[in-house]
């Protein structure tokens, strides 16, 4: 599809979206939702220019067609490192999350997970997959990669909850296909996505099966609604005329809490049902490609950040002072090392047992957990780097107004030579990315999404091979295990 088909697809479908309390009739037009769609409308637009067509589209190994390579199944390394520098493409593009990420990092978990279940189960769910997957590519789809469940009491178990529907469940089993009722929480372009392809959240034990489920449904599938997740200065968008104090007033991103009310699914549809052995794989493999992907998109976005921070140090006049440079120096290091973890996730990465392409787990790992921290450095030295007019600004519109307006074009002025709209303009985008709606994309998700920071300290630690490195030592040291005894 190009840019306008998919918006126009998107229009087709009868979306339950509550928004404030109300059902939204027409959520592609609605102000506040719109930039977030124009997001990922880009992932549409840009596979169309020839400059980019060989970042943003791959060829299917299922069809051999050029697919949207949101839509590809990764079958070389090289696939891999194209996609986090096509994710970079977008965050600078957009300066904002482009939600389709979750849906391809989806389809290569579940791709791979499916064909080891069956080849121990004797099950169809990669036969099954496989079809959905030439659907989605046929159609190219976006596609709401759907893992994580509300989980209620934290400590304890899926089955164990008070509230049963704290975690997505089989309510029933029948001829046709199953019916399931839970919530994902956070969901990522939910309203912007043609399809809901849902995972388990965590590893499952037996007594938590009826929780080990995947499956695909359409966004505006019988008993399914979203409710819209508000944003730090959301309602900016709605204002008359908003455009300087939005910051971004093209691009954004949303997540939403979307609800399965007793939801059929038929059977050419399900993925995985209660083989709860599996859920762990498919969750550890999700997981891996999404901590990957962070090393792409919030590098866009940083570059973005950066550009405005040095932006606002010339039209502060304070380009020439060494600290500034050297923190600009210091925020472009931070970016490209999430960058370099990207690329060498990918380049280390291999082949599954299905054939498509896994990235290295331990270094993906590493790539997370620097990004729930760098970005928060990045933006605290763009905070330092813009000054206090930041956030103490007059509105645009008394930037406007007749009587007050002089009053803040002279004394929000900088350096002669740039006009104080212009200074407005480049301190609310970092007021955007910093404390406003694209901070949840490049803060918050940076810490949280993909997992809390804690989830990759456990897999480095299970990864890091201390005995190893602890062998490496002895040999050097020349430790005698016989002076031990
Ligand atoms: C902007 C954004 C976008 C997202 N997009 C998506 C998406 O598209 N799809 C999707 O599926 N998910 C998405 N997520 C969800 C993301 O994966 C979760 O936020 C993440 O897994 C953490 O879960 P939580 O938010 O429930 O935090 P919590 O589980 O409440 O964690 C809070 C803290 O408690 C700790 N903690 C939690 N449980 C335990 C425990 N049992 N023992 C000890 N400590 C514990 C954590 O380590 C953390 O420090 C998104 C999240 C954000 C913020």
């Amino acid at each position: 599809m190009n840019k306008d088909q998919y918006i126009a697809s998107i229009r087709k479908l009868n979306l339950k979206v509550y928004l404030f309390g109300e059902l939204i009739e027409n959520p592609v037009d609605h102000p506040m939702i719109r930039p977030s769609l124009n997001s990922v409308a880009m992932t549409y637009e840009l596979a169309e220019q020839e400059e980019h067509k060989d970042l943003m589209t791959a060829t299917s190994h299922l069809t051999g067609k050029t697919v949207n390579r949101f839509c590809h199944l990764h079958q070389s390394t090289e696939d891999l490192v194209k996609k986090v520098k096509m994710q970079r493409l977008l965050g600078q593009k957009t300066a904002s999350c482009f939600q389709r990420c979750v849906g391809m990092d989806a389809f290569n978990a579940i791709f791979s997970t499916t064909f080891e279940i069956d080849a121990k189960c004797g099950t169809e769910y990669h036969k099954r997959f496989t079809e959905y997957m030439k659907f989605v590519q046929e159609n190219d789809l976006t596609v709401d990669g759907a893992m994580t469940d509300p989980k209620g009491d934290r400590s304890l178990a899926p089955s164990k909850q008070e509230d049963p529907d704290m975690y997505l469940h089989i309510v029933e089993e029948r001829a046709d296909g199953i019916v399931v009722r839970g919530a994902k929480a956070h969901q990522t372009g939910a309203l912007n996505s043609h399809e809901h392809l849902i995972m388990p959240t965590q590893a499952m034990k037996e007594e938590d099966k009826a929780y080990a489920v995947s499956f695909a449904v359409p966004s505006d599938a019988e008993g399914v609604f979203m409710i819209y997740g508000r944003q730090s200065c959301d309602t900016r968008k709605m204002e008359e005329g908003a455009d300087i104090d939005v910051g971004n007033s093209e691009f954004g991103g949303h997540e939403a809490l979307v609800i399965f009310e007793d939801v059929f699914v038929p059977w050419n549809r399900v993925f995985l049902c209660k083989e709860w052995e599996f859920a762990g794989m498919m969750v550890e493999r999700f997981a891996g490609y999404h901590r990957q992907s962070y090393g792409g998109c919030k590098t866009g976005v940083g570059d973005v950040l950066i550009g405005a921070a040095a932006l606002a140090a010339d039209y502060n006049g304070a380009a020439k002072a060494n600290h500034i440079k050297d923190k600009l120096i210091e925020m472009t290091h931070l970016n490209e090392t999430l960058y370099a973890c990207g690329i060498a996730c990918s380049a280390e990465g291999c082949k599954t047992k299905a054939g498509n392409y896994q990235i290295d787990n331990l270094l993906a790992n590493v790539c997370k957990q620097n990004v729930t921290r760098f970005p928060y450095e990045i933006a605290r030295l763009a905070e330092d780097i813009a000054g206090g007019i930041m956030v103490t600004m007059p509105s645009e519109a008394d930037y406007r107004d007749k009587k007050v307006g002089p009053f803040v074009k002279k004394y929000l002025k900088g350096v002669a030579g740039v006009g104080t709209a212009n200074r407005m303009r480049v301190l609310r985008l970092i007021e955007n990315l910093t404390l406003g709606t694209a901070a949840v994309g490049y803060r918050t998700e940076s810490m949280h999404g993909a997992g809390s920071p804690q989830a990759q300290r456990i897999m480095i630690a299970r990864q890091s091979n201390l005995e190893l490195k602890k062998l490496l030592a002895k040999k050097i040291a020349k430790v005698n295990e016989s002076e031990n005894k």
